[in-house]
């Protein structure tokens, strides 16, 4: 399956380069292109859109600015309830098209960087926003979602029963939130129908709100409601059904932020190919993955040892110069008075001073299954994968985080969600929130995200 898929990269890769209006070009990277990570993302965001479309074939405006959100928190304590019942009560302001439990919960499958993942995709819209909605059936499928970013999440309501209060797996998805990166949450305390005892209720929620201070999240300020998900779907009990739900997705539009738009941040183009062409001089290539650049604008080529300061002399894409690039583009950028020899596949351009190269991370890792295509066997401290971040191929050294007890006997089993340290044999552009990929041989074994940087280059 690999092979094919690398196949399909190099075609993608010719292809592109023949389009390119720079002539008489010679090749020179030799190093095989196979990132997941690269390809990924587009079948990715193809694969939501397709959901989203799927899940209502309405006339929702887009004018409305768009954030995407989920329910995350412990098994049965309510989630997919709470998903419906927030389509059922915005469906009667025709803000969505009411989506029932049995449907939310045959979430389909997806793959992701090789990996099976069930999630389902709502959408609904409220009087701020448009929201995509994202349901896992699993707490497993929470983990990958959340690690691979497949369907990501800028926000989440974190659901929590008043009757268990909280438990091993709203804690798990918390801490999974931080790393990843989610900055604010919105809590609802759900099945208050079938609590009487009012104090019980306020120390679930005194509760909570330490548990967000203790995981870096706003505690004293975060929006927390009490309701019930399934009053509200059942059509009944409105003051804890209905009004709550109303009350949890104003929280919604006025607690979480929408993250800024690609667009809207340093440019940043990870390097595929590099070219020479005679009486002009060094064009790199690859596809803009945010930001945007003009021709003119002094950019940093940074990774595997190097650090260039240089200037973007030309742009140009499908054999016509522009003035400006933007992410999304698969384009060529003609750098100032850099050799051909100095830049290499895996090292980004990027807006001066906006990333840093580093050597060693710690991240949050998830160990692919034999059955995702993994390892059949566990692993120790001090093994050796291929790391693939961006376009980037590196021999790497996995360590636990200091301070792990009976480190040099633990095992990491597939399957698993663990936190580790990455020893890089060359730096490599990253930051917090970097997501990659670990292979060895032809297989990926686990996929992760940056959580923290240990050293830099
Ligand atoms: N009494 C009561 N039961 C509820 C409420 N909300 C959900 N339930 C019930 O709790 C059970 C679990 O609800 P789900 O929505 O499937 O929970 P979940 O968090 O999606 O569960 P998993 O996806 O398996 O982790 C179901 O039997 C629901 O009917 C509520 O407000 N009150
Ligand atoms: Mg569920």
């Amino acid at each position: 399956m690999f092979r094919s898929q690398l196949a399909t990269v190099n075609a993608v890769a010719r292809r592109f380069q023949s389009s390119l209006g720079f002539s008489t070009c010679s090749r020179r990277s030799t190093l095989p292109s196979p990132p997941l990570a690269s390809t990924s993302k587009t079948t990715l965001s193809w694969v939501a859109r397709r959901s989203y479309a799927d899940a209502a074939s309405s006339k929702f405006s887009r004018a409305k600015p768009h954030m995407n959100i989920g329910t995350i928190g412990h098994v049965d304590h309510g989630k997919t309830t709470l998903t419906a019942a927030i389509t059922k009560v915005l469906a009667e302001k025709g803000g969505a098209k009411f989506t029932d439990y049995s449907q939310i919960d045959k979430a389909p499958e997806e793959k992701a960087r090789g990996i099976t993942i069930n999630s389902a995709h709502v959408e609904y819209e409220t009087d701020a926003r448009h929201y995509g909605h994202i349901d896992c059936p699993g707490h497993a499928d929470y983990i990958k979602n959340m690690i691979t970013g497949a369907a990501q999440m800028d926000g989440a309501i974190i659901v929590v029963s008043a009757t268990d209060g909280q438990m091993p797996q709203t804690r798990e998805h918390l801490l999974l939130a931080r790393q990843v990166g989610i900055k604010k949450l919105v809590v609802f305390i759900n099945k208050v129908d079938q609590i009487d005892d009012k104090e019980m209720l306020e120390l679930v929620e005194m509760e909570m709100r330490d548990l967000l201070s203790t995981y870096n999240f706003e505690g004293d300020h975060t929006p927390i409601i009490m309701g019930s998900a399934l009053a509200a779907l059942e059509g009944r009990n409105p003051e804890i059904g209905a009004e709550k739900i109303k009350e949890l997705v104003k929280a919604c539009d006025e607690w979480l932020e929408i993250p800024p738009r690609d667009l809207e941040k340093p440019f940043l183009m990870p390097i595929e190919d590099v070219f020479s062409i005679s009486g002009r001089g060094t064009v790199c290539t690859g596809r803009v993955e945010r930001g945007t650049i003009n021709k003119g604008d002094e950019v940093e080529v940074l990774g595997l040892g190097e650090n260039i300061k240089t200037t973007v002399t030309g742009i140009e894409m499908f054999h016509k110069e522009l003035d400006r690039g933007e992410a999304g583009d698969n384009m060529g950028c003609l750098l100032r008075g850099v050799k051909r020899e100095q830049i290499r596949r895996g090292m980004v351009v990027i807006q001066p001073g906006s990333m840093k190269s580093v050597k060693k991370f710690q991240a949050q890792i998830y160990v692919l299954t034999k059955d995702e295509g993994g390892r059949y066997t566990p692993f120790m401290q001090n093994y050796r994968p291929q790391l693939f971040l961006r376009t980037a191929d590196i021999t790497v050294s996995l360590t636990f985080p200091e301070g792990t007890a009976d480190a040099a006997e633990k095992m990491v089993m597939p399957g698993d969600n663990v936190e580790m340290v990455l020893d890089l044999v060359h730096d490599v552009a990253a930051e917090v929130g970097s997501r990659f990929t670990l292979r060895e041989g032809n297989k990926t074994i686990g996929t992760g995200i940056v959580t923290k940087i240990l050293e830099l280059a």
